[in-house]
Order: structure tokens, then sequence, then C-alpha cells
């Protein structure tokens, strides 16, 4: 390998999605990368499918976001467009309909409104004063199905957290992880022994983080979702190559990565779907394979969205609020509708009105292999049912994702864990996605970003490095495999590196302390690792300390 600091560190992005653009963005404002994203189809974003027709303006995959994330809100800064951004209309009603005993009923996600609302019996309601007081589940996890109905009760569960579920990852209740898909639940269960108390002690100090605040604040852009892929992409300064597929991800004597195209990489950021990574080539290091293999098992939820547009309708009750989700227990052949009424502003012609009907799902996955036609008839026979509505569409659309939202399902720890194992055992790999740490649309740009932000710490220490010659760099207790992993990597470069573990925590003479215990430490595991003879490393060691050389945690 050549000489790092006369060259720009290289990193590819494998993915052109929310993740693997915003990554790219990021990492393009580092001037001393170089950086290339590779997307194999011809499109941006994923499955982020603005559409225009007949006047209409619809989503035929994420139909929304918000700002919950600080990283989201600088993006949208950085890339200029605060002032493009729509919220939703409607004003403050998150109204939503759910249906019961075969009739849409209201749903107000305001507590008032809550226990107003027909949908639940007095019975149901009044198991929810008891949540408080019901004991704190010791399992490690558990499904959301058996979570909710031992907190809530069957009926909260079945006619509520069931349909609400489908409307945000389209899973199975009996499936679903509590622990992980519902974080915020679980934690509050954890820490405060209620979901209720826990949730609302959270909600006051991280009041943009919870559902009514979320809907509230619902977002988009004047043209559509499609402007943040396709703003990101126009402002980054990375190299953007479409059609162009990774195989293989191979690492090589080196440290590097060679991802089959151009010279080998410093870094690779992995933004693809997990189970795309079945399909890429590891040149024979059977570990890697046997991680990424292990990943590519992880579920998807199948949906597929159709769009009808009206230039009229006459409807038995107003297609306002939210939208309406079908519970699993009613069997109805859709899992939601949005309606345009209350969307954003300005997407309808004149007295029109879309709706956009959500198929599939983990309790329906058959569903969403429906042909257009078939997708058109039965959502024509289910929003005459429900709503009186008889009239044709003048507009349709349709759009299947048989691997749509990718499933925080019971065992999902093991994933977590794969995932980790891969970066700490591979220097230089990072995994970033709506696979992880949450599947919505601000979610995938903020582990984008993270990843981002993490190449370019794992990018200093080698830079540097090559200046100082002999590095010392102290790593977090936590993660004293990384920091050696980090130091022989170092080594594989050419560059002499002293490794320790330690922590930077206390004050300044326990600091001291610490810090002469560390350097002897340091200079043990050195002199193992390294062909530095005791006596220099010694040396080496007390000049370091003496000079409060460089603390540069992994
Ligand atoms: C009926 C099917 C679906 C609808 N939307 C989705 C599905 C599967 C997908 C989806 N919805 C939300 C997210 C983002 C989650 C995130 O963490 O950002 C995703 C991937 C948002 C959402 N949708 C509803 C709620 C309560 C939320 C959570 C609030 C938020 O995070 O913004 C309700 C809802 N979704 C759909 C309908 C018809 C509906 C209610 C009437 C469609």
């Amino acid at each position: 390998m050549g000489d790092v600091s006369s060259r720009k560190l290289r990193v590819a992005v494998i993915g052109g999605g929310l993740s693997g653009l915003s990554a790219a963005y990021e990492l393009g404002k580092n001037p001393l990368l170089h950086v290339d994203l590779f997307e194999k189809s011809d499109h941006l974003g994923g499955i982020v499918t603005t559409t225009e027709k007949d006047g209409f303006l619809f989503e035929l995959g994420p139909q929304s976001m918000n700002s919950k994330h600080d990283e989201v809100e600088e993006i949208i800064r950085d890339l200029g467009l605060v002032s493009n951004k729509v919220f939703r209309s409607g004003g403050k009603s998150v109204k939503t309909l759910i249906i019961r005993d075969g009739k849409p009923v209201e749903l107000k996600l305001s507590p008032s409104g809550f226990f107003s609302s027909k949908l639940l019996s007095f019975r149901a309601k009044l198991f929810l004063f008891l949540e408080p007081f019901k004991r704190k589940s010791k399992s490690t996890d558990l499904s959301i199905d058996e979570f909710s109905a031992h907190r809530f009760g069957r009926e909260t569960t079945d006619y509520l957290v069931d349909p609400m579920m489908s409307g945000v990852n389209g899973g199975s209740l009996r499936t679903l992880s509590a622990k992980y898909a519902l974080p915020t639940a679980w934690i509050a269960e954890q820490t405060k022994g209620s979901v209720i108390l826990g949730m609302l002690g959270a909600k006051k100090k991280h009041p943009r983080k919870y559902p009514s605040k979320l809907l509230r604040e619902t977002m988009s852009f004047e043209q559509g979702l499609k402007v943040l892929p396709d703003t990101l992409a126009e402002k980054s300064k990375a190299f953007i190559h479409k059609k162009r597929e990774v195989k293989r991800l191979c690492l090589q004597e080196d440290g590097r990565w060679d991802v089959g195209h151009w010279s080998p990489y410093d870094a690779v950021i992995s933004t693809a779907p997990t189970y795309s990574l079945q399909q890429i080539s590891t040149c024979r290091n059977t570990r890697l394979r046997e991680l990424l293999s292990d990943l590519s098992t992880l579920s998807y939820s199948a949906i597929s969205i159709l769009f009808l547009g009206f230039k009229d309708v006459t409807s038995r009750i107003p297609l306002t609020g939210f939208g309406c989700l079908a519970p699993t227990r009613e069997s109805r052949s859709f899992l939601g509708m949005t309606f345009t009424t209350s969307s954003f502003e300005g997407r309808t012609p004149e007295g029109g009105i879309g709706v956009n009907v959500f198929l599939g799902g983990g309790h329906n996955p058959k569903q969403a292999r429906f042909s257009q036609d078939e997708a058109v008839a039965m959502a024509r026979h289910e929003l005459h049912e429900l709503f009186g509505i008889e009239k044709a569409p003048q507009t349709v659309a349709y759009r299947q994702w048989l691997r749509a939202i990718p499933q925080y399902e019971l065992g999902y720890e093991h994933y977590e864990s794969s995932l980790n194992a891969a970066e700490e055992e591979f220097p230089g790999l990072f995994f970033a996605g709506n696979y992880r740490d949450g599947i919505g649309v601000p979610d995938a740009i903020r582990s984008g970003v993270i990843a981002a932000k993490r190449v370019n710490k794992f990018q200093e220490p080698a830079e540097r490095c090559t200046k100082v010659e002999i590095v010392m760099f102290i790593c977090e207790r936590e993660r004293p495999s990384r920091c050696l992993l980090r130091s022989s990597e170092l080594w594989s470069r050419g560059t002499l590196c002293l490794g320790y573990l330690g922590s930077l925590s206390g004050n300044s003479s326990r600091r001291i302390l610490l810090l002469v215990v560390q350097h002897i430490l340091g200079i043990l595991l050195a002199t193992r690792m390294l062909p530095v003879s005791l006596p220099s490393a010694l040396v080496l060691g007390v000049q370091s300390l003496s000079a409060h050389e460089p603390v540069w945690p992994c």
C-alpha cells in the first residue's frame, strides 16, 4: 500500500437509498476523502417513489417523514431545503379511523379524545388504568402481542396496538419483538415499571419523539419526498455511480477493501438491504461470509401500495384525518388507507381525492402479490363497503414492495450482534440502513450520517499516525478488542503503534495514576505485539506520559 499521507483516503458506499446518499453526502464534506457511491439500479432514493399523474402527486413508497432526529434537521438545513418543507394539512387533528365490527370508528390520539372514543369498551379503558400496577416482565424479550396483552389487555392489543403497528411496520404482533420494535414502551416498562407512566415522563423530556407530536409534525417537501434523495445526490461531493452493482467485498492483506470497482478502498459503508448481502462474494473469507449470510436472513414485510385518484367523490363519512387502519381481527383485505385530503396541500386537482391503499403485511403477505387489477377490484369493494364510494377511480398507480420494511422480530438481538461483530472484526467495514436503529425515513438518514461520522473518526488516527510515527492511543474500557484491532491494523499499514487499554474517567490525580498504569500495561502489551524492545518501549511510554501525548478514543 502507498503512503497514506500523500493521497486521499478512499471510501466506498454501497447502495443509493437514503442511508447511502446521506452517508456519502456527509463523507463528501471531508476534503481528505475520496468517496464513491455504488447503486446497482438506475434509481436513487431506494423505496422513495414520488409520482405525478393526472394532476395528482403521490407517494408509492414512504408517505412522509418527521424531524425526530437532530441529524435530519441538520441535513435539511445544510441542503437548503427548510423553505421547501410542507406539513400535513388538517392542523392539529390527528384523527385516525380504525375498523371495528365492520365499520370505521374514529380514534383521536389526544388523551381526552382517546377516552371519549368508541373504539374501545369501558372495560378495556378501565384495564388501562391498571397498567401501572402490572408486574414488570422478567423476560429479556417478548413478542409485542404478549407484552401488550399483559400490560393493556386483549381488546386494546387487538384494536389499538395491532392496527398501529400495521401502520408503522406492517408486521405481525406475534413475531415482532417488544424490545426492538417498540423500544420506547419497552424501556419505559423496564425502567419505570409502567409503559404509561414511563412514556408520560419521557414525553415531557423529549416531546419531539412521541407519536401524537410526530403525526402532527409529519412533513414532506413541496414536490414530494423525492426532493430529499435528488438534492442529496445533486449537492454531494461524492462520486455517484448508478447501475454499478457491488458483487464483492474482499479484504486484502494490506487491510484495504476490494469492491470490484477501481482501486481498493480504505473503508466501506454497506447500506444495501440485508437480504442482498447473500449474493456478495467475500473471496474465501469464511468468517465474513458467515456474518453476511447470517444478516441476509433478517425478514422483511411485503407491502404493496395502490393509488386511486378520484375527480370527485361522494363518501358516507368525510375522508379526513390521517387515514384508516384495519386490525388483523377484522380480516379485511387491506392493511390501511391514507387520504390525500389531509396529507399535504396542493397534491390533488380541485375537488378531487386520492386514496393510498396498503396491502400485505405480516398476517397477509399474499395480498402484497395481487396484480394491479386484483388490487383495484379489492380496493373498490372495500371503499364501497366502508365508505359507500361507488365511482370508479380515474387515476390508478400501483407498486409492489415484496421486501418493504425490515422486521425487528424476536431474536433480532442476534442480528445486532452479527452487525457489531462484523464491524469489530473487520476494521474499515461499516453498516447503515433501516435494518438498524429504526425503520423510518428519518432513521435511515440518521443511520447513514452516523456511519459517515464513524468513518471520519476511523480515518483520523491513520492520518496522524504516519505523521507522528509513534502513536499512543487510549481506548474506552468497553471496547478493548477494537483498540487492539486498531493498533494491529495501523501496524499493518507500516506505522508503529502502541495499543493501550484504559479509561479517561476520574479526577486529574486519579487520571495521571491511571495513565501510568495504562502506560505500563500498554508497554507490556506492545512488546508482545510489536518488535519493540522493552527498554525502548519504556522510554517511549515515559516520553509520551510527560508530553501528554495524543489520547485518541477508538
Ligand atoms: C397501513 C400500512 C402502513 C402505513 N404506513 C406504513 C405502513 C406499513 C409505514 C410507516 N408508517 C410510519 C412509518 C415511520 C416510522 C418511523 O419510525 O419513522 C413507516 C415506515 C409512520 C406512522 N404511520 C402511522 C403512525 C401512527 C406512524 C408513527 C408516527 C411516526 O413515526 O411518524 C399510522 C398509519 N400508517 C398508515 C396509515 C393508514 C396510518 C393511520 C391511519 C399507512
